[in-house]
């Protein structure tokens, strides 16, 4: 399936697109049973995502839990923490919304092991091939092609954890050097999983990934149910030919998204 694509002509239309297909994904899900497995990355993302899904009305919000696509081994109170950012962002009432990631600067392994077994413990997942399945999932890149933290070379992480879900670098090129991470095959498990890109600085990684580029490890992004989104702007989209056929807009309400059972 082709990868739908929306290409957003300024930061407001951008928030609009994401919030559109937020509520399309949450008003279906909400329909379902279970807890619904948000992951969210860092960078420009916080503001953007916390903006669009905060502008969503009437959200049960006791069924929402949000995670750390990556996070720096740094203490919330250090201001590369991503999930100190998503807390600062949202309101007081939400803030148990957000799923720490337990952070032990000194044992980056330990910090790996502790946040998988929070993804069990909230996440309470319904596994596929043993790998946890998140319902949607926002992911970010760099101009290198990284996403989440997993870099150009460093594709293959350690397996360091008991599940292999989550693991970590300590050499990260982009600062902070201390990651954790999901892994690829947790990332490519999720059941809709969307890129947000903005910047002419990044419209080479968009190409590389429709093209599945193996010089990006965003092009190692392939959901196995085949569902992915991209959000973009003007200059990041602007090596693609636009006439692909599923450039959109605005993203319309869609049919349900397919259960890997399906
Ligand atoms: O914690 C992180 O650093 C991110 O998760 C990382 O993968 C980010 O999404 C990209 O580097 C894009 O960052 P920008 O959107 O700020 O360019």
């Amino acid at each position: 399936m082709k990868p739908k694509i929306y290409v957003a002509n300024n930061n407001a239309e951008l928030i609009e697109n994401v919030r559109t297909y937020l509520a399309e994904r949450l008003n279906y899900l909400l329909e379902q049973n279970g807890t619904i497995g948000i992951g969210v990355s860092g960078g420009s993302m916080p503001k953007i995502f916390t903006e669009a899904i905060l502008s969503i009305p009437n959200l049960n919000w006791k069924r929402i839990r949000i995670f750390m696509v990556d996070e720096r081994n740094v203490d919330v109170s250090n201001p590369d923490s991503n999930q100190a950012e998503y807390t600062r962002l949202f309101p007081e009432e939400l803030k148990d919304v957000i799923v720490p990631v337990p952070i032990f600067e000194k044992d980056l392994r330990r910090t790996a092991q502790a946040y998988e077994l929070n993804l069990r413990k909230y996440l309470l997942p319904e596994l596929y091939n043993n790998v946890p399945r998140f319902d949607l999932l926002f992911l970010g890149v760099g101009p290198d092609g990284h996403t989440a933290s997993i870099f150009p070379g460093k594709e293959r992480l350690e397996k360091i954890t008991d599940m292999n879900w989550v693991s970590a670098l300590d050499d990260s090129p982009k600062p902070p050097p201390s990651r954790v991470t999901l892994t690829l095959n947790t990332i490519n498990h999720a059941k809709n999983v969307s890129f947000i890109i903005q910047g002419e600085g990044k419209a080479e990684v968009v190409r590389g990934i429709l093209h599945k580029d193996q010089k990006y490890p965003s092009s190692y992004v392939r959901p196995i149910n085949d569902k992915l989104v991209f959000f973009l702007d003007k200059g990041s989209a602007s090596t693609i030919s636009l006439d692909l056929d599923d450039v959109g807009s605005t993203p319309e309400p869609e049919s349900p998204p397919p259960s890997f059972e399906e």
